[in-house]
């Protein structure tokens, strides 16, 4: 669950904690925020006697070790993060400050000093703002400090040599964790505890309330744009802004990333943290509803044009370059580039644009785990399917891609190989998930329903080496079977069965399994062929369905923001069902033991065994 008038302004921003601190890293991930942690390699070896006051040691060091991870990482990709968030806490008694102890004699001193006393807990921390200006890194330091009170108890020789023999004292400032068994030692805390573990929340969110809700002059509107894909000219135009990543005070005036979400003119500033919305909230699920089809078009197009091919053989290259590759404009190409760029797709720094790892794993046309045939499927049959969306719901017929419309036996071959394709990169991307979500090692022999190339049919194998796996599917499917590969070495232990699900007569098996096939089908279609199944299991047979599970399910699963409802992006067939769905389904046709899984964070895998009629 992400707070979004606070955490959420830094939702579409890539965020570095420049911190090795577990607690750090726990608190801010606890709080919603997305980041990288790249620790810093700043020495803590400021002089401490040249500060006025504690808490400008804390801060002046948190700012340095944020500044330490931003100039590296720009050095190293000439492109730096777009906010790095640096923190140091720092314990101080009687004028000292103590930091984390060098071995236990000195943990004992701190603790000795602690005993029966109050002292303060600060900790600084810098926020940067990175932007890259004529390749050379710009940064804006926002630092603030939080100050507690922690008061211990009288400590006896025993008890503070037990802590420290516990080792828990070392790699702490003051010597202890009061979140652990330092909390023994502590009589009273005054002030933010989470301060004293190592990350000041609560005045984190405040100091982002005030960079992002920067007031603006009376009298002048944030601009709210309409064409929502940004042209990308400039690196910081890549962060969240219109006007750059490097002006908080800006940010939340332009388009988001990827275009989808128009920020509302406000005409008094909005937030958590003391400061009150009078607004109501615009409809962003609605608009990035209404845009999601040029995004996608854009990822359609660019795979189409064997950009990330290029890219990931050649790149980082520039848009002239890449033009010439792909014999295209070279305008053209640079606007397609800044748009992939912006929807995340693409890297874009002074040395041109290159793939993101996403994209050279899964959009370019080679390599294992390669989408590249579904894009061309939703490029081609399922755009044109959806082009004449109206058209077929007037008619009430399916909104099917035409050239699987007419019933297998017309298919062309061309057809039938581009459905192939786009099932063979998901079958080889999610088959090791499947495989594994429950331990199948008591079956001996698996159908594969759908079976398509047979891409789960030789993870199985691979995974199980007991197991016989028959792939049934269509026979104009098994006839071109043969021209796909997988990862996997080709195995006797697979065969291929041409037959029809609805009509034909089941191979035997003492398992079977459909993945990614039933979200589309009508539920009466459903119901039919499973207990078709049913029927055609013998007792302790196994039933296994796996199927795509919307990012939207995920997130109510985990209590995360929901979106109206009728508000989703996928599952356009029927409303796709929860795992409680298909284990209710399963149970009514006599399947026992239902257990449900969740795979790859993208699937939901159910497995039931048939009980005895
Ligand atoms: C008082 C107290 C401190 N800490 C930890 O002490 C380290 C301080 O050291 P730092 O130099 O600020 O951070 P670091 O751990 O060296 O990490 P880095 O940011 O990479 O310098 C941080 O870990 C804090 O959580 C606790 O876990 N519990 C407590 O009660």
């Amino acid at each position: 669950m992400l707070l979004r008038p606070v955490i959420g302004k830094l939702q579409h921003k890539r965020v570095v904690l420049a911190s090795s601190s577990p607690r750090r890293r726990e608190i801010l991930s606890n709080a919603g925020l997305r980041f990288e942690v790249v620790p810093s390699r700043f020495k803590e070896k400021l002089h401490k006697g040249s500060f006025a006051a504690p808490h400008a040691y804390a801060v002046e060091t948190a700012k340095q070790k944020a500044l330490e991870v931003a100039d590296r990482m720009h050095q190293k990709d000439l492109r730096a993060p777009d906010v790095v968030i640096g923190a140091d806490t720092i314990v101080a008694v009687g004028g000292l400050i103590l930091e984390k102890p060098v071995d236990k004699q000195d943990a004992y001193r701190m603790l000795s000093r602690l005993s029966g006393k109050e002292h303060s807990v600060f900790t600084g921390v810098a926020i940067v703002h990175c932007c890259t200006r004529d390749g050379q890194l710009d940064t804006e330091v926002s630092e603030f400090y939080e100050e507690t009170t922690v008061k211990f108890s009288e400590l006896s020789e025993e008890l503070l040599w037990e802590y420290i023999d516990s080792g828990e004292p070392m790699d702490k400032a003051g010597g202890y964790g009061i979140q652990a068994l330092g909390g023994m030692l502590v009589e009273y805390v005054r002030g933010d505890f989470l301060n004293v573990v190592g990350f000041p929340l609560n005045r984190f969110c405040k100091e982002l309330a005030r960079l992002y809700h920067a007031p603006r002059a009376p009298g002048t509107p944030r601009p709210v744009q309409h064409d929502s894909i940004p042209a990308v000219d400039t690196f910081e135009d890549l962060s969240d802004s219109k006007g750059g990543g490097s002006d908080p005070a800006r940010a939340s005036g332009g388009l988001q990333a990827g275009g989808a979400r128009p920020q509302a003119p406000r005409t008094q500033e909005a937030d958590l943290n003391g400061v009150t919305d009078s607004q109501p909230g615009l409809p962003a699920g609605l608009l990035e509803l209404m845009d999601g089809f040029k995004a996608s078009k854009v990822l359609l197009t660019a795979c189409k044009l064997q950009v990330f091919d290029v890219l990931k053989d050649r790149g980082p290259l520039s848009a002239t370059d890449v033009a010439r590759e792909i014999d295209a404009s070279v305008g053209g190409t640079a606007r397609l580039l800044d748009v992939c760029a912006a929807l995340g797709l693409l890297d874009k720094s002074d040395r041109g644009y290159s793939n993101t790892e996403t994209a050279s794993l899964h959009l370019a046309s080679d390599g294992e785990q390669s989408l590249h045939g579904l894009a061309a499927y939703h490029d081609g049959p399922v755009w044109g399917a959806f082009t004449h969306l109206g058209r077929a719901v007037r008619e009430g017929a399916a909104w099917t891609p035409e050239p699987l419309l007419q019933g297998p036996h017309k298919w062309s071959t061309e057809a039938t190989l581009q459905f192939m394709r786009a099932s063979h990169g998901l079958s080889k991307l999610t088959a090791q998930h499947v495989a594994t979500a429950f331990d199948l090692s008591p079956f001996t022999s698996a159908c594969h329903l759908g079976g398509c190339t047979g891409a789960l049919a030789h993870k199985l194998v691979q995974e199980y080496p007991h197991l016989q796996v028959t792939v049934f599917d269509l026979p104009e499917v098994i006839k071109l079977a043969g021209d796909f590969q997988t990862d996997a070495q080709p195995s006797e232990r697979v065969h291929f069965v041409p037959g029809d699900l609805s009509s034909d007569s089941l191979p035997p098996a003492d398992l079977y399994i459909f993945c990614s096939l039933l979200h589309d089908w009508p539920d009466d279609r459903l119901h039919g062929l499973l207990s078709r199944i049913s029927g055609s299991c013998k007792p302790g047979a196994g039933l296994l369905l796996a199927e795509l599970a919307p990012a939207e399910e995920e997130e109510e699963a985990s209590g995360a923001a929901r979106r109206p409802p009728g508000l989703r992006t996928r599952g356009v067939g029927r409303r796709p069902w929860s795992p409680g769905q298909y284990r209710r389904l399963l149970q009514r046709l006599g399947f026992q033991d239902v257990q449900a899984a969740r795979a790859g964070g993208l699937l939901h895998v159910v497995l039931g065994t048939r009980a005895p009629p």
